[in-house]
């Protein structure tokens, strides 16, 4: 076979000679280099199959230096020389030429050293082909070979060898640098194990995290070891592949089976013509459907109403896109209904094609009943049941509009119970919540269907009555309310009952429109609860001058404190035998600049309203504290100082602590102070008795204003910290004449006798009542009789001309 053939021959002659030779015998001589410096420079280029080489070159660089450039590049040398000492061959020899000739070649020497050359060459690039081959499918498979050579000690990686591992090991060992301990531990003895046995190993294995990168993975993993005659190793070797993404492919596959079992979604794959393939536990649970009944079947046949617009194709084709979700009713195998959300997508291949549909089912049922609870919580209120302020607001303007449509009017019914705080405080919010269910149903009981009971809040309740065509026809109605509210109900084993105020507005009569229309009745409510409670009436325009009044008086109040219109009146307290001045009552007015003076009935009740009370007491207290310590120290030692106490001002909680720091800021002496707390005011304060309690420690004396008019039971007053009881007005005004205050009267005065309490007498006019009054035991009164209630300049004046003597 001929090749193609550089020569390297800084002789001339000999080159031309060499080059003829080889010519003749059909080589081709590509070219001939006279230095090794061309020889390096164009052999690369040429790529000759072989390079005849002259040893002893002309120029630095020498043929062996130039072959071992050469052979680099792989490409292969034959020296020729005329002479080579032993140093000059070991030197040759390590660029490993195909052959060594000496000069002068014999032609038929030169001829067949070239033809084993060439043949050699051949054979080796036969080999490299291979070589080259392997490498690139290697690289096309993803592979990593690697050798242990026991022996060598030398462990080689080719392939994707370093690129998977990371590096390339030094052993095959679990030392740090060994290719094992890259292996996850949990895999390693298996692996060594096979291999120490000699079989194969085909394994998939985890590598270990390396710290410098970060990089783990997944690799597929075969490899066997060899020993020798002996029994030791001899060398092992293997291959790998990187499989981490299929691993976590399948990992994804793995919990997307999971998710597609567990999931309480209902799932069918379909095919592309919309037939199910396969249904998950999920489906047949919610459609009752087995898995066998629905495989091949498409869902429009199953599970839809047969209704045009649930069809799925036509969903799917209606989004425009892969992707569809939305509300359908289906109907489950047993004929039931399911109200679901579904989700429809495409699934494509990687071409893009279809190759299938996913059809995700969730029950909406419990969101839809969530949804209607939550509505329900929305227009209704969660105690009674009834409705609430919302669905009131709603109702009102639809009905208002229906009356502006058909000419008929709406009544507003506003009810109040009369005394529910009371009971609220004194038996407990549970029972006051029984109790307030309890009205609402007896409500409800006496209205016509298309009425609408409402609680607003507290103890208000609403009626809101359409189509009203008579006025009697709400009056009835409050009287039937009011009958059926007032029937005595048993809570807590105690039979209560209560009663209600209602107030009556109708529109377009009333009011104009729904807010204007609440306030009406409102009002009316007030006007109800002023006549004197447990009735209904009408609204009137003087009612929402009323209420406009309470607005002035509550604006008026803040001026009145900021510009000190407020001054104290004090009545004398007398005793009834004879005259004797004991004390005075302080007694709030307001000097309006334009109203003239103000009754505190006027005012106070509007103050607790607004929380005015908290402000205008305790400058009261102080008030009447500082001037009555003036008369004291005017000679009147011993004069007694009662100072009226409303239920806001108690239940401030710290009502002992403003007590005391008047006392401490006037000098007052606390045994001459009595705070006058009527029988209601009691009863409303939740702490009363701890409070009477923190008030007796500082030494204060405590009356019962108003007694007899509240609710309170003797056994409860037993046990409260009480010095003295006051008869109220209404009872004393009409005695001696009228049998039945007489009685009450003569009854109170044997209670304070037996419970060891102080009396008093208020409202006392004209000698017969004091007579009266005396005759049965009462010692001490205070009224017109006696005095009016006096201004301060008129008290100083009295204390100076009676020097404590007799007033009547
Ligand atoms: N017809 C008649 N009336 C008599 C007679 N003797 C006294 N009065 C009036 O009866 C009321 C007695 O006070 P009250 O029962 O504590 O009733 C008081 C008291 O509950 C409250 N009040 C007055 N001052 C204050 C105060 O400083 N704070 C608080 N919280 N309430 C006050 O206002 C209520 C009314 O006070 P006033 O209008 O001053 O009315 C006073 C007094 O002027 C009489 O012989 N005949």
């Amino acid at each position: 076979m001929n090749g193609r053939i550089m020569i390297v021959e800084d002789e001339r002659i000999v080159a031309l000679d060499l080059r003829q030779t080889l010519e003749s015998f059909g080589h081709e001589v590509v070219m001939v280099a006279s230095s090794g410096e061309r020889a390096v420079a164009e052999g690369p280029v040429l790529k000759p199959d072989l390079v005849l080489m002259d040893i002893h070159l002309d120029g630095p660089m020498d043929g062996t230096q130039a072959a071992s450039i050469l052979q680099q590049h792989n490409i292969p040398v034959l020296f020729l020389t005329a002479f080579a000492g032993q140093s000059m061959l070991d030197q040759a020899e390590l660029s490993s030429p195909y052959g060594y000739l000496v000069k002068p070649v014999e032609t038929r020497a030169l001829q067949a050293t070239v033809r084993m050359a060439l043949a050699r060459r051949r054979a080796e690039r036969e080999i490299e082909k291979g070589e080259e081959r392997l490498r690139l499918a290697m690289d096309v498979a993803g592979l990593g070979v690697w050798e242990w050579d026991a022996a060598a000690a030398s462990f080689v990686g080719e392939g994707q060898f370093e690129s998977i591992i990371g590096h390339t090991p030094t052993s095959l060992d679990n030392a740090d640098s060994g290719f094992l301990s890259r292996i996850d531990p949990a895999y390693r003895p298996a692996i060594a194990d096979a291999l120490t046995r000699g079989e194969a190993v085909r394994t998939t294995v985890k590598l270990q995290t390396l710290p410098d990168s970060g990089r783990n993975g997944w690799v597929d993993f075969h490899a066997r070891a060899f020993a020798r005659p002996n029994g030791d190793l001899d060398r092992a070797i293997g291959v790998i592949r990187d499989v981490t993404a299929q691993r976590e492919q399948e990992e994804h596959l793995r919990q997307a089976a999971v998710v597609f079992t567990s999931t309480g979604e209902g799932m069918a794959i379909l095919d592309t013509q919309w037939r199910i393939i396969s249904v998950n536990p999920a489906f047949v649970t919610l459609t009752g459907f087995g898995e066998q009944e629905v495989l091949g079947r498409t869902p429009d046949e199953l599970l839809y109403a047969r209704r045009h617009d649930d069809n799925l194709i036509a969903k799917l084709g209606q989004s425009g896109g892969d992707y569809w979700s939305g509300e359908v009713a289906c109907i489950c195998k047993d004929g039931s209904m399911l109200a679901t959300w579904q989700h429809l997508c495409v699934v494509r291949d990687t071409q893009g094609q279809i190759g299938n549909y996913v059809l995700a089912i969730s029950d909406t049922g419990a969101l839809r009943r969530a949804e209607a609870q939550i509505n329900h919580l929305a227009f209704h209120d969660t105690l009674t049941g009834l409705g609430n302020r919302n669905m009131l607001e709603d109702t009102i303007e639809k009905e208002i509009e229906r009356a502006d449509q058909n000419g008929s009017r709406v009544a507003v019914l506003f009810i109040d119970l009369d005394g529910f705080k009371l009971i609220n405080d004194t038996m407990g919010h549970a029972t006051g919540d029984q109790l307030l269910s309890m009205v609402a149903q007896r409500i409800s009981r006496v209205l016509r269907r298309t009425d609408t009971a409402i609680r607003l809040g507290g103890d208000e309740f609403l009626v809101v009555v359409p189509e009203v065509t008579r006025f009697e026809d709400c009056a009835s109605l409050a009287e039937k309310l009011l009958c059926e509210i007032r029937a005595a109900v048993e809570l807590d084993h105690e039979r209560f009952s209560v009663s209600a105020s209602i107030g009556i507005a109708v529109y377009p009569d009333n009011a104009g429109d729904f807010s204007s229309l609440i306030q009406a009745a409102d009002s009316a409510m007030y006007g109800a609860k002023e006549r004197g409670r447990n009735r209904f009436a009408f609204y009137s325009s003087d009612m929402a001058e009323r209420a406009l009044e309470r607005l002035h008086i509550e604006q008026g109040l803040l001026r009145a404190i900021a510009n000190d219109q407020l001054m104290l009146q004090y009545q004398p307290v007398v005793r009834l035998d004879d005259g004797q001045l004991i004390g005075f009552e302080a007694l709030i007015r307001w000097d309006e600049p334009t109203h003239g003076r103000i009754g505190p009935d006027r005012f106070i009740p509007v103050a607790e309203e607004c929380g005015l009370i908290d402000y205008i007491g305790s400058w009261v207290l102080h008030t009447a504290c500082t001037q009555a310590q003036a008369w004291i120290h005017q000679g009147f030692v011993d004069l007694r100082l009662a100072v009226n106490v409303s239920a806001r001002q108690m239940n401030a909680g710290d009502f002992d602590v403003t007590v005391s720091d008047a006392l401490a800021l006037t000098g007052f002496p606390a045994a001459q102070l009595e705070l006058e707390i009527t029988e209601s005011t009691l009863q409303a304060v939740d702490h009363s008795r701890q409070l009477l309690g923190r008030l007796k420690a500082l030494g204060v004396r405590i009356s019962i204003d108003d007694f007899g008019t509240g609710f309170s039971s003797l056994s409860r007053l037993k046990h409260l910290p009480i010095d003295r009881i006051k008869i109220d007005r209404s009872f004393v005004q009409d005695l001696p004449g009228d049998g039945n205050d007489a009685a009450i009267t003569e009854a109170i005065i044997a209670m304070a006798g037996s419970l060891g309490l102080g009396l008093i007498a208020e409202g006392v006019e004209t000698p017969a009542q004091q007579q009266f009054l005396l005759a049965r035991g009462c010692t001490e009164a205070q009224g017109f009789l006696f005095s009016r209630p006096l201004d301060v300049a008129d008290v100083d004046a009295l204390i100076v001309s009676t020097a404590r003597g007799r007033l009547s």
